[in-house]
């Protein structure tokens, strides 16, 4: 199983590209790093790799097939921000089962308590939202994780448990994780292969 993108371009209006001819593959079970500066791009290829925005030129395959248009999103995408990810309308419950069944071991590895299950999303601190956000996620269908600063704006212990149960269910599944971050060291510690846009 391969996600890959071949020779894609894409740009917001038609004055600018913000990526033109760029090539990037990734395999099942694979943790690969993208770094590069501010505003280079790094978001907005995840955002095409995920599906959420179409490419301009060049083709998005995984198993050599286009992304599925509807249906559960076996690429899934994780920002870093959570409140903006959740709807505030819904409590916790249903954020969580928004995309199907998650797997009682990955929401004790997250450390997720039975008792925000009932909360809102403005009841819970960042932390806890983004634990929500990971484990939805990573629903059975999920063969990709595109983590884009996925745990930026978390305290050192919260980022070490949420990458701790990431890695160890992408393990046991096979899942492929793409890593965007500006942390050398996160990305040192968990990749086996890095990116560099510029
Ligand atoms: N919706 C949009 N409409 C127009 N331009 C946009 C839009 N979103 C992003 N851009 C522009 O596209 C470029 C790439 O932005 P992007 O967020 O992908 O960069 P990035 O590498 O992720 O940056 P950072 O590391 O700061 O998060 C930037 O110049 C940005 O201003």
């Amino acid at each position: 199983m391969q996600l890959e993108a071949k020779n894609i371009g894409f740009s917001y209006d038609k004055s600018r590209w913000i990526f033109r001819n760029l090539d990037f593959t990734i395999g099942a079970g694979e943790i690969v790093g993208i770094r590069g500066r501010s505003g280079c791009g790094k978001t907005t290829f995840a955002r095409v790799l995920s599906g959420y925005e179409q490419q301009k030129e060049g083709t998005v395959t995984l198993k050599n097939s286009p992304l599925p248009k509807r249906g559960y999103q076996p690429v899934q995408l994780v920002f870093q921000h959570p409140e903006k990810a959740v709807n505030p309308k819904w409590r916790m419950e249903k954020v969580l089962h928004e995309g199907g069944k998650i797997d009682g071991q990955l929401l004790d590895l997250l450390g997720v308590k039975q008792e925000w299950l009932t909360r809102w999303p403005n009841e819970l601190s960042g932390g806890e939202l983004q634990r929500f956000c990971v484990a939805r996620a990573l629903g059975t269908g999920t063969r990709f994780l595109i983590a884009d600063e996925m745990t930026t704006m978390l305290d050192a212990i919260t980022q070490a448990q949420i990458w701790h149960a990431v890695v160890e269910i992408a393990r046991q599944r096979k899942i492929g994780i793409v890593v965007i971050s500006h942390e050398e060291a996160l990305i040192r510690r968990l990749c086996t292969r890095v990116v560099t846009f510029s």
